[in-house]
C-alpha cells in the first residue's frame, strides 16, 4: 500500500493490519520537493518497523512542468516497479469520500463527460503498467480516518501543500468543508452508480467494435449502428489505431460532422462518409504508427 504519512494513509495502514496482518507491505515515496519529506519517510518506516509491515522508501525525481501531475506520474512508476518487483497482487491508496467529492464537484465544474465524473475509480490499473490499483477506503469519512490515526496514538505527518490556495483542489475543499448539506458519501455513491454506466458503455462499445468495424489495409470502416456515446469512443479507437490520439471534442465534431454527411481530417487521418459507412484513412504524407 501507497503510505505518504498523511492521516489518510496511515489510517489505512492500521486498518489493515487490524484486519489483515501479514498479508501486505508499505512504501513511502520521496518525491525530494520538500526539506523534511526524507524524514517523513523514515517516520512511515518507523511506524512499520514497530508494526512488523515490510517498509521501502523510494527517492524519484519530478520532472518541469506542473509538479503535481509530475509527482503524481513519478509515484505511480516507482510504486508499480516496487509492485512488480516484490511479485505483489496490487496497490491501494488510501483516497476517501472527501476527496471523491472534490473530484466530482471539480469535474463537473468542467463539464466532463460520463468517463470523468466516474471520478476516482475503486478498482483500476496503476497508470502506465498492468498493476491493479485500488482504494478500499472511498466508503470512508476523512475525520472518520483521522479518528482512527489519533486513537493510535500516532502523529500523522501534515504537507503543507495541502493547504496552498494555489491549488484548485484545496480550494474545493475548503469550499465543500464549508458547504455542510453536501454529502460526500451520496456524491461516492453517485460516482459508483456512473462507474457501472461507464463499465456497461465500454461493454456495448466492443459489442459495436466487433459487429461494425472492419480494417482494409491502412483504410478503417465503420458502419455506425450504436447510439451517438459509442459512436464518439469506436471513432476515438479507430483514431488511436491509427496512431493519433485527439482530444474528446474534436472527435464530437468530427462525429457531428459524419453524420451529416460530410467528413474531414483529424489525428493523422481522413475520414468520409461512403453510403452508410464511416470511411478513415491515413492523411496524405502522415505515416502510419
Ligand atoms: N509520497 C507518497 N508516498 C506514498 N503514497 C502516497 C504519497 N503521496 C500520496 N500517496 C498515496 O496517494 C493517496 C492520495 O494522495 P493525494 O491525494 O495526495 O494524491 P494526488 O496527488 O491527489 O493523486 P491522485 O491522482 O492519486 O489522487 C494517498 O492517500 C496515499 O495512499
Amino acid at each position: 500500500m501507497a503510505v505518504s504519512g498523511g492521516p489518510d494513509s496511515l489510517a489505512m495502514l492500521l486498518l489493515a493490519h487490524g484486519s489483515m496482518p501479514r498479508t501486505f507491505e508499505a512504501a513511502t515515496v520521496d518525491h525530494g520537493l520538500r526539506p523534511e519529506a526524507a524524514a517523513e519517510a523514515a517516520h512511515v518506516a518507523q511506524i512499520c518497523a514497530e508494526m512488523g509491515v515490510p517498509h521501502q522508501i523510494f527517492r524519484v525525481n519530478v520532472a518541469a512542468g506542473n509538479v503535481q501531475d509530475e509527482a503524481r506520474n513519478a509515484r505511480y512508476a516507482a510504486l508499480a516497479a516496487w509492485a512488480t518487483d516484490r511479485n505483489l497482487a496490487a496497490i491501494a491508496t488510501a483516497h476517501h469520500a472527501e476527496d471523491q467529492a472534490e473530484t466530482m464537484v471539480m469535474r463537473l465544474n468542467r463539464g466532463s463527460g460520463l468517463s470523468g465524473l466516474t471520478g476516482i475509480r475503486q478498482q483500476t490499473i496503476v497508470p502506465g503498467s498492468h498493476i491493479p490499483l485500488l482504494r478500499p477506503l472511498l466508503g470512508w469519512r476523512r475525520q472518520e480516518l483521522a479518528e482512527v490515526v489519533e486513537g493510535a496514538g500516532i502523529a500523522p505527518v501534515h504537507d503543507p501543500s495541502n493547504l496552498d490556495m494555489r491549488f484548485d483542489r484545496v480550494k474545493m475543499r475548503q469550499h465543500l468543508a464549508r458547504a455542510e448539506w453536501i454529502d460526500p458519501l451520496a456524491l461516492a455513491a453517485s460516482a459508483r452508480h456512473l462507474a457501472d454506466a461507464e463499465d456497461a458503455l465500454a461493454w456495448a462499445v466492443t459489442q459495436e467494435w466487433g459487429r461494425c468495424v472492419r480494417q482494409e489495409g491502412a483504410t478503417w470502416r465503420y458502419s455506425p449502428a450504436a447510439p451517438r456515446a459509442i459512436r464518439l469512443r469506436v471513432v476515438t479507437q479507430i483514431l488511436e489505431q491509427m496512431g493519433g490520439n485527439p482530444r474528446g471534442s474534436a472527435v464530437a465534431r468530427l462525429v457531428d460532422a459524419l453524420e451529416s454527411g460530410e467528413g474531414g481530417p483529424l489525428a493523422g487521418a481522413l475520414a468520409r462518409v461512403d453510403n452508410q459507412d464511416w470511411v478513415f484513412v491515413p492523411e496524405p504524407g502522415r505515416t502510419q504508427r
